[in-house]
């Protein structure tokens, strides 16, 4: 039975809301937008009942205090019903003849149509401007004096001015890559354009006569290859590493015992499915974040849960009260990483380093204690995996609202925070929020990018930091410092006014040691990003990022003229000390000043006079910064925190987006199974630079999947999302030529939405060595020695881009080996199918779906998962492939040994190219096979087939018979036999 039907019965007039109650222990509360009526029909409240609703907080101050610590009450919040509003039956309350203009994009654009969401919205956003305009204000007066104090005042004490000096000094910096490397590599990249060019010439001159519709195909895939290795090569133009000061950053913005400065943020989380995803995995992630080095209060995490599962919710009660043990530990002994499971995964050596006692033991309690939880979770989860007739239902007896994952009201509760209990130390815990948005029949959602749209929307209204950062239930905080990573760009003067996010590299546990299906990704990582970087920052990539609310709302980024200068303060720090830099940073400032209307007014020159002071500009610059410090928590602490929540489920309602520009122009982009890539873009398309930071101690750490089918229906989805972006409106070749983007950006973003394409060329190039062995023809005409050269120098000018790029990189042979075969094995399947997939659902208007990846909690170790097999269709192409070479192979063999010596040289070119496809598709064949145990198939086939080419072999090649007698069995047997 639906919770919606009978919850219907009478509570339709009462009540608007439900309040959870609200108890001294876990201090949480839970407010749901009640169910819909019993004909199902939607409803909402309108704006002005809406805003006249009484909130039952009598209930949620006289709660019921826990006396006993009653585990199962603690997880299941009872459900108080306050008497509420009338209901009436408007869908939503956005007041279509109210023009609700934020921020005007597009004036040709029906103002009506366009807006943030509504005048809440609005007035929202425009009160967090003029917030932040304050606090930048009231930061810089306090700085000023801070800074007053620091140089003349303790002037006497040396350490201060020194730490007066530190506290000015850039907080990272590009660490170029060595000139001479760079150097060789770029001028092997244009001797390897003139090649190709060379390459061509001889190509297109030269078809084969007897071979005409190969020849063609061939040479039309080959151009297609230059074309990608062209959009994929000269992005990695200007490949950059960076450094960050956390030091530095601890002395401007964090100093012992004063109040800290640093920005806060809201860490987000998404969930959708509890058994692809298991809790134990989103409740290590979340305690990574509730432990992360960073002052408490300026701490949020939000989970949003989109699979509505009570196990979910439960879970996370679990984990709050878990980590009011777990957070001091790690404080406490600043252990990483601060994920339970992979702490205790880790060795430690007891005799080394001489380790305390003490820790010791409380390491051992700490394991224990962690045991404890996860049999809990575990116990949960074994629950859940039978959902009752009737849906969950909560302690008290209250069916569970979001039993209907497809239909259910919106939900939040907040565990932890200011009010809500200490840890076991006496301090406060950040807060963490449960957030399932509502979901409706009827209502377009947009996956993961509506998720976290309604994240944006929810932390506005409660914690409002400045800065978000987002990552999957998986990715857990590998290093603690990872939020004052990203605030050393963020609140850096020079780079955080323009920055729209800072993203880290994706790092992987649980991969099988050779990365088979090049699950790391490495050569994307660590070569195509840090080239990314120094034009105008790396593509999101989805989990990992932290943003600029700024950014996200739709802003555009404050440009001056000296943008064009990479890094001003890299300048600086690096000596040049001059007039000229100087100078450089007051016409900045100017130009800020000019250009930039949401910069609050106060006069910037006042403490400039006297610019021949040395280190002026630097203070010049920390003038700068102070633009860039961003409100501390927006909201006043007298905000009622029930009208708060009412305005949050507001906010997560499923018909609030209609007729706005969320998901358009604002927040997570809609529109493609990759928003990452689509929100990315359209911030650069507006002038944002974002920054690829790679800290020593990995960010974050997530899963990936390692078996292969798996792994394909990874890429599929990822390679569909391209497609869907390449036939949108929002396609990298037509879109955004403001001016803003800068070419080779839009040119790494051309490659990552056009190279599903790539897979029909690469499958035809994979087919033609068998076809070649099969028919006797080939797809060059026999070659002169001129032409040899040109196909030798393009061999060795590949090679040699390969080879030096691996060394400015880093990255390793293998990896990058592992990277190529993949590029195959994907080709062949997973991007094929996303054409063909993506074309159909612009032509049949089909939706795609975002399948979620399983993550494994890996208990089975051993890599059992990298041998689990399940057939899809992705598999038919590449198997195809893989049988027709080697078809071809024996063929070609066979025939040769046939027709004696002389056919043993054109032979090799086509075996050459038959063996480079089987090479490329080796693990693929390893994934089909399975299991060490279940090898013998195929070394049965192997062998049979290897056992019949020598046979062959040693039957034509019998050294015994003499040679006259062999060419004449030639001659008989003529040439296409
Ligand atoms: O309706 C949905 C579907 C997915 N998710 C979440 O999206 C995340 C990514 O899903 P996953 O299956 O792990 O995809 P991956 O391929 O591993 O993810 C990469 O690629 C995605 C784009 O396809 C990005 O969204 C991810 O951030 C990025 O890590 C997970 O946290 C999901 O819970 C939702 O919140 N709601
Ligand atoms: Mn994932």
């Amino acid at each position: 039975m639906e919770h919606n039907e009978g919850a219907a019965v009478g509570s339709r007039s009462r009540t608007e809301f439900s309040t959870i109650r609200h108890d001294g222990e876990n201090s949480a509360f839970l407010r749901v937008f009640s169910p819909s009526s019993s004909s199902g029909k939607q409803e909402a409240i309108s704006s002005s009942h809406r805003r006249n609703a009484r909130v039952p907080l009598g209930n949620v101050s006289g709660e019921i205090p826990m006396t006993t610590p009653d585990r199962q009450s603690m997880q299941s919040p009872t459900y108080s019903l306050g008497s509420g509003v009338k209901r009436t039956n408007s869908l939503s309350y956005l007041d279509p003849s109210t023009p609700v203009p934020v921020r005007i994009v597009d004036p040709s654009k029906d103002l009506n149509s366009y807006g943030l969401g509504n005048v809440d919205w609005k007035e929202r956003v425009e009160s967090w401007k003029l917030k932040q305009d304050k606090n930048m204000m009231q930061v810089t007066s306090k700085y000023v004096e801070g800074k007053g104090g620091d140089i003349e005042g303790t002037g006497s004490n040396g350490e201060d001015i020194q730490m007066a000096d530190d506290a000015r000094q850039p907080l990272n910096r590009i660490v170029p890559i060595p000139s001479n490397q760079l150097n060789l590599y770029r001028v092997v990249i244009i001797l390897r354009l003139i090649i190709l060019g060379f390459f061509f010439q001889y190509r297109v001159t030269h078809p084969v006569k007897n071979a005409y519709a190969l020849w063609l195909v061939s040479v039309i895939c080959e151009i297609w290859f230059a074309l990608s290795w062209l959009l994929d090569q000269f992005p990695k133009w200007y490949p950059i590493n960076r450094e960050t000061y956390l030091d530095r950053l601890a002395l401007r913005y964090d100093r012992d015992g004063e109040p800290s400065q640093l920005a806060p943020i809201d860490v987000f989380v998404s969930t959708v499915d509890p058994l692809k995803e298991p809790p134990l995995v989103t409740a290590n992630t979340v305690l990574s974040i509730l432990a992360v080095d960073y002052p408490v209060d300026k701490v949020s995490c939000y989970v949003s849960d989109d699979g509505s599962a009570m196990l979910t919710f439960e879970a996370l009660s679990e984990t709050s009260e878990f980590a009011r043990k777990w957070v001091p530990f790690c404080k406490k002994h600043s252990i990483e990483p601060r994920a339970p499971e992979f702490y205790f995964a880790q060795k430690i050596d007891y005799l080394k380093d001489k380790i305390q006692p003490s820790f010791v033991k409380e390491r051992r309690a700490m394991k224990r204690e962690y045991e404890e939880f996860k049999v809990r979770i575990n116990a949960l989860v074994a629950k859940a995996q039978k959902a009752p007739e009737e849906g969950w239902t909560m302690q008290d007896g209250t069916p569970w609202p979001g039993n209907n994952p497809r239909d259910h009201p919106g939900m939040i509760q907040v565990f932890l925070g200011h009010s809500g209990g200490l840890d076991t130390d006496g301090n406060e815990l950040p807060r963490l929020v449960y957030v399932s948005r509502e979901k409706r029949p009827g209502f377009q959602h947009h996956k993961k990018a509506g998720a976290m749209n309604a994240l944006i929307r929810v932390s506005a209204v409660l914690t409002n930091g400045a800065y978000l950062l987002n990552v999957d239930c998986d990715h857990y905080f590998n290093n603690s410092q990872a939020l004052k990573e990203a605030m050393c760009f963020m609140m850096d003067p020079a780079l955080g006014k323009k920055t729209c996010y800072v993203q880290f590299p994706q790092r992987f546990d649980g991969i099988d040691h050779h990365d088979r299906y090049a699950n790391r990704n490495i050569v994307f990582f660590d070569i195509n990003l840090k080239g990314l970087d120094g034009v105008q920052g790396p593509v999101y990539v989805g989990t990992g990022c932290c943003f600029n609310r700024q950014a996200l709302y739709g802003y555009d980024p404050v440009l001056t003229e000296a943008d064009l200068e990479p890094n001003i303060i890299v300048k600086s720090c690096c000596g040049s000390r001059k007039k000229k830099a100087n100078k450089k940073y007051i016409d900045k400032k100017r130009a800020l000043k000019r250009t930039d209307s949401t910069v609050p007014i106060f006069n910037m020159e006042d403490g400039d006079e006297g610019v021949e002071e040395p280190g002026e500009e630097v203070r010049a610059v920390d003038d700068l910064h102070r633009l860039d410090v961003h409100g501390a928590r927006g909201l006043p602490p007298s905000t009622n925190p029930a009208s708060l929540l009412k305005e949050a489920i507001h906010v997560i309602s499923c018909g609030y987006e209609d007729k706005t520009e969320w998901g358009k122009e604002i927040g997570w982009i809609y529109g493609s199974v990759t928003e990452d890539i689509l929100t990315g873009f359209k911030m650069h398309t507006r002038g944002w630079i974002s920054i690829y930071c790679m800290p020593p101690r990995p960010a974050f750490k997530g899963s990936a999947p390692i078996n292969l089918s798996d792994r394909l229906n990874q890429v599929l989805r990822w390679a569909l999302g391209s497609i869907e972006i390449l036939l949108s409106r929002h396609c990298p070749i037509w879109y955004g030529y403001s001016g803003r983007l800068k070419l080779l950006e839009r040119l790494a973003y051309i490659n990552t939405i056009v190279y599903p394409i790539t897979s029909i060329p690469l499958v035809a190039y994979c087919v033609l060595p068998a076809i070649c062995l099969l028919t006797g023809k080939f797809i060059i005409p026999e070659i002169s020695n001129y032409a040899g050269i040109w196909f030798i120098l393009l061999f060795a000018s590949i090679f040699a881009t390969g080879i030096l790029e691996l060394r400015w990189s880093g990255v390793g042979i293998e990896d990058w080996w592992r990277n190529e075969q993949f590029w195959v094995i994907g080709g062949t399947s997973a991007h094929l199918f996303a054409v063909f997939q993506g074309l159909l659902k612009v032509l049949a208007g089909i939706d795609t779906n975002f399948t979620v990846t399983s993550k494994a909690t890996d208990d089975e170790g051993d890599f059992a998962e990298l041998y689990i097999f399940k057939w899809t269709t992705l598999l038919i192409p590449p198997t195809t492939v893989l049988v027709v070479n080697l078809v071809g192979i024996v063929a070609g063999v066979s025939y040769a040994i046939n027709s004696g010596y002389q056919s043993w040289g054109p032979l090799f070119g086509k075996l050459f190219f038959a063996i480079w496809v089987i090479l490329h598709l080796y693990p693929f064949l390893k994934g089909l096979l399975g299991r060490q145990n279940r090898t013998p198939t195929i070394v049965i086939v192997w062998s049979i087939l290897l056992a019949s080419i020598f046979s062959l072999l040693w039957v034509r090649i019998d050294p015994f018979t003499p040679d006259s007698q062999r060419s004449v069995a030639q001659g008989q047997c003529g040439i296409n036999c």
